[in-house]
C-alpha cells in the first residue's frame, strides 16, 4: 500500500565506505522504479548534499556494480554538516532538487546527523546500516561487516603461515573504532591464541599468563581491535617485558579490510535493506533505520539506534573460554 506522496528519493552513502553499499543502492533504485519513483544519488555524503551535487540514478547502471566494493556515490565525513549552517544549506539543496524523501546508508554517526537534521528539515529519512564495525543496535549485521571479517581472516591466515615458520609472535591489529566485533569474529575464525577487544579487561590478563609460558616453539597470534585501550604497540612492549625471548612482529591490517568485493551475505543484505527502505517510505515511515533481526526485516527509530559498543554476552563468554 502506498501511503506516501513520494515521487523523488535522494540517496547517499556516508561515513566509512563498506562492501555492500552498491548492492543497497541497487536495491533502493530497483524498488523505487517499480513504484514509478525517481531516484537521485547525492555524491560524497553530507558534503554533496550541502554543495548540491546530485546525479540521476537508474537500476540498469547499478546492476553492474553489485559485485564491487566501495561506493559508486563516494562518501565522506563532513565537518560542515555538524554545524546547523551546513544542515540549512543541505536542506536548501534538497528543496532545490525537489527531493521528497531521503535514504541514507551509513553508520551511527550518519544517523545522529539525520536526527539533528530532522529538527530543521521535515523531509522523511530512512537509514540503512552501512559500516564494517557492526556497532549499531537494531540489526544483527551491518553492511560490510561480513566482508571485512572475511578479508581479515584471509590475511591473518597468511600471517599464521609465516608466524609458524619462524616461531614468532604476531600482533595483528584489526579495525573497529570502538567495538571488538571484527576482532572477535576474525580472531575466533583463525584460531588466534589471544583476542583483545575494548569491551573486556580480562582478555589482556589471560594473554599475559599465556605468553609467560610461551617457549617459542610455534607461532603465536594475538588479534587486537584498534579500539582496545592498550593498542598493538603497548601490548607488544608488555609481552616483551613478560617474556624477553619472544621474536615479535606487529601487522596493522588497516583499510584493506574496508575494500574488496562484498561477500554473498553483504550483497543480499544490501539488496534486502535497499528494497525495505523504499517500502518503509511508501508506508509513510520516517526517521528510522531498516535492519535485519533474527533474519526478519525490522525498523528501529533513529533515537534507539545508539552505538552498540558491547560485544554481546555470548561472544564475551566464548572469548573467555577460547582465550585460555
Ligand atoms: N551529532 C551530529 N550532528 C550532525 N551531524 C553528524 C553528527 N554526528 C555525525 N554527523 C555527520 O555524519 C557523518 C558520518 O558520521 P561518522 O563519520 O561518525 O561515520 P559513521 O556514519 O558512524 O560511519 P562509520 O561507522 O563507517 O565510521 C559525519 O562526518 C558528520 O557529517
Ligand atoms: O577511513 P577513516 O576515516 O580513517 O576511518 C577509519 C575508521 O572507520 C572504520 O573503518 C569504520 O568505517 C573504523 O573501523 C575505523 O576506525
Amino acid at each position: 500500500m502506498d501511503n506516501s506522496k513520494t515521487k523523488h528519493i535522494g540517496v547517499f552513502t556516508s561515513g566509512g565506505d563498506s562492501p555492500g553499499m552498491n548492492a543497497a543502492l541497487y536495491g533502493t533504485v530497483k524498488v523505487a522504479e517499480q513504484h514509478g519513483i525517481r531516484v537521485s544519488g547525492i555524491l560524497k555524503g553530507y558534503e554533496g548534499m550541502i554543495d548540491g551535487h546530485f546525479i540521476p540514478l537508474e537500476s540498469q547502471q547499478l546492476q553492474k556494480t553489485v559485485h564491487r566494493g566501495g561506493t559508486v556515490l563516494k562518501t565522506a565525513r563532513s565537518e560542515r554538516f555538524m554545524a546547523v549552517e551546513g544542515r540549512q544549506l543541505a536542506f536548501k539543496s534538497l528543496q532545490n532538487n525537489d527531493i521528497d524523501a531521503v535514504v541514507a546508508i551509513g553508520g551511527d554517526g550518519t544517523f545522529k546527523g539525520l536526527l539533528a537534521f530532522s529538527e530543521i528539515c521535515e523531509i522523511p529519512f530512512i537509514g540503512i546500516p552501512g559500516t564494517i564495525d557492526n556497532d549499531i543496535s537494531g540489526t544483527d549485521y551491518t553492511l560490510g561487516f561480513d566482508s571485512a571479517v572475511n578479508t581479515a581472516i584471509e590475511n591473518i591466515d597468511k600471517i599464521k603461515d609465516t608466524a609458524e615458520s619462524h616461531n614468532r609472535v604476531f600482533i595483528v591489529e584489526v579495525m573497529g573504532r570502538d567495538s571488538g566485533y571484527i576482532a572477535i569474529h576474525s580472531g575466533l575464525g583463525v584460531g588466534a591464541d589471544a583476542i583483545l577487544i575494548p569491551e573486556s579487561g580480562e582478555d589482556f590478563l589471560q594473554l599475559l599468563k599465556k605468553v609467560k609460558d610461551y617457549k617459542s616453539e610455534d607461532g603465536f597470534i594475538v588479534v587486537v581491535s584498534e579500539g582496545d585501550e592498550l593498542g598493538a604497540g603497548l601490548v607488544a612492549s608488555k609481552i616483551k617485558e613478560i617474556n624477553s625471548k619472544v621474536d615479535l612482529r606487529i601487522t596493522k591490517l588497516g583499510h584493506v579490510q574496508r575494500g574488496g568485493s562484498p561477500s554473498s551475505l553483504d550483497r543480499m543484505l544490501g539488496i534486502r535493506l535497499g528494497s525495505a527502505a523504499v517500502r518503509a517510505l511508501l508506508l509513510g515511515r520516517r526517521n528510522a533505520m531498516v535492519g535485519v533481526l533474527d533474519n526478519q526485516l525490522s525498523l528501529t527509530p533513529f533515537e534507539q539506534v545508539v552505538k552498540q559498543h558491547q560485544v554481546n554476552d555470548e561472544l564475551q563468554e566464548l572469548l573467555k573460554i577460547f582465550g585460555k
